[in-house]
């Protein structure tokens, strides 16, 4: 399974290709679209979520509500398309402006904001959104909740009162806010992934896709806390009633680049958006001079609205993964598979009878 993302943030539409998902997926659009509204609506964004209602047409791939095997393609159309925009010279420290230029070298700035754009991110929230449908067959949940914006804790992920408060301050202030967001997938199996060749390890393709979104830092799998000792982080294994089980989750559900059959669990680092209504000092690369930063309009934080993105990341890297393991030609023969695979069973007596 693979998967392509195009268009411009301020073109017609945002396009996305996913190769080799099953056949025989039912696919429900009104679940696509409700989380592509939990990524609008997210308490913090700017004006430009308002323009927009995204919603998704997937316009190959599938027969009557069903995934047919070909490659499945969606659109989400832009309502905040371009109109003709002054030339603009000035970078925004923190996004990408200047840097583009210095490799693509069109002298306007507006170009590069197309790509730079999180717009993105609405198609992989779709395309995620298929893939939780697909783990859905396979009894996988994920979800996610805010951990911190800025310097304030987030109790039990509640968006308060007091947080909105927080969050309008730093609009008021022309400031904006970065902050911690962690995702859970319970359900999975152990032995998804691989170390075969290093990008088979599923922490290598979890830190691939998560750090492809704009804004994210760092990611961390498990417990934080790298001051523990070997003896209090690692989780040992013990027996309950024929099953094997761990003491603890540390790790976070993922060992050696495969999933061990806890839940995984992944802590996401992101920084605060860089345009903000009070802008930064910068320089006015046709004049040569310093200026203040352009501003018309920006998100203040993206921390609530990126929950489903970071879950809907993290269920298309696991259909990935089971996919690659056990197979992409249709959904009921992979659903069997993965359910007769790792069924460790004491009695079967293939740890002493295999010989191999
Ligand atoms: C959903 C989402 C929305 C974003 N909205 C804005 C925004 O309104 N203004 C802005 O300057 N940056 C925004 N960003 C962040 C920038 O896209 C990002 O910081 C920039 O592309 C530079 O990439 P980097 O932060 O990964 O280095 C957003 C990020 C995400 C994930
Ligand atoms: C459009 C989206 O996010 C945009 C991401 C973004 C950026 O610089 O990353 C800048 C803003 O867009 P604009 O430049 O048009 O004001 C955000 O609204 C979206 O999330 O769908």
């Amino acid at each position: 399974m693979n998967f392509i993302i195009s268009g411009d943030s301020h073109g017609p539409m945002m396009i996305g290709t996913i190769t080799n998902i099953p056949a025989g997926l039912k696919i429900d659009i009104d679940s696509i679209n409700e989380d592509l509204k939990r990524r609008q609506k997210g308490y913090g964004r700017g004006k430009r979520m308002k323009i927009e209602n995204d919603k998704v047409e997937i316009v190959s791939g599938i027969w009557k509500g069903y995934t047919t095997g070909a490659p499945l393609t969606l659109i989400i159309q832009n309502k905040g398309s371009n109109t003709e925009k002054e030339v603009r010279s000035v970078p925004r420290p923190g996004h990408g402006d200047y840097n583009a230029y210095m490799k693509y070298k069109i002298p306007d700035l507006n170009i590069y904001t197309e790509r730079n754009s999180a717009r993105w991110t609405a198609v992989l929230t779709a395309l995620g959104s298929i893939g939780k449908q697909f783990l859905k067959e396979f009894n996988i949940e994920i979800n996610g909740y805010v951990k911190n914006i800025g310097k304030m804790n987030i109790k039990d992920g509640e968006i308060t009162e007091e947080v909105k408060k927080y969050i309008d301050e730093m609009k008021n202030r022309g400031d904006t806010l970065g902050g911690t967001v962690k995702v859970v997938a319970k359900n999975a199996k152990a032995g998804i992934g691989g170390y075969s060749t290093v990008f088979e390890r599923l922490d290598s393709k979890i830190g691939k896709v998560f750090m492809s979104i704009p804004s994210v830092k760092g990611i961390i799998i498990g417990n934080e806390d790298f001051s523990l000792t070997g003896s209090e982080y690692h989780d040992e294994f013990y027996i309950e009633e024929n099953k094997i089980k761990r003491k603890t989750n540390n790790a976070g559900g993922i060992e050696a680049g495969f999933t061990n059959g806890e839940n995984i669990e992944i802590t996401v680092f992101l920084k605060p958006i860089p345009t903000l209504g009070n802008p930064l000092n910068s320089v006015d690369l046709k004049e040569k001079k310093e200026v203040k930063s352009p501003y018309i309009r920006s998100d203040v934080t993206v921390i609530p609205s990126s929950i489903i993105i970071f879950e809907n990341a993290l269920a298309l890297i696991l259909m990935g993964s089971i996919i690659e393991r056990f197979g992409n030609d249709n959904i009921d023969e992979l659903v069997r598979r993965y359910n007769s695979a790792n069924l460790f069973d004491w009695n079967d007596g293939f740890w002493k009878d295999n010989n191999r």
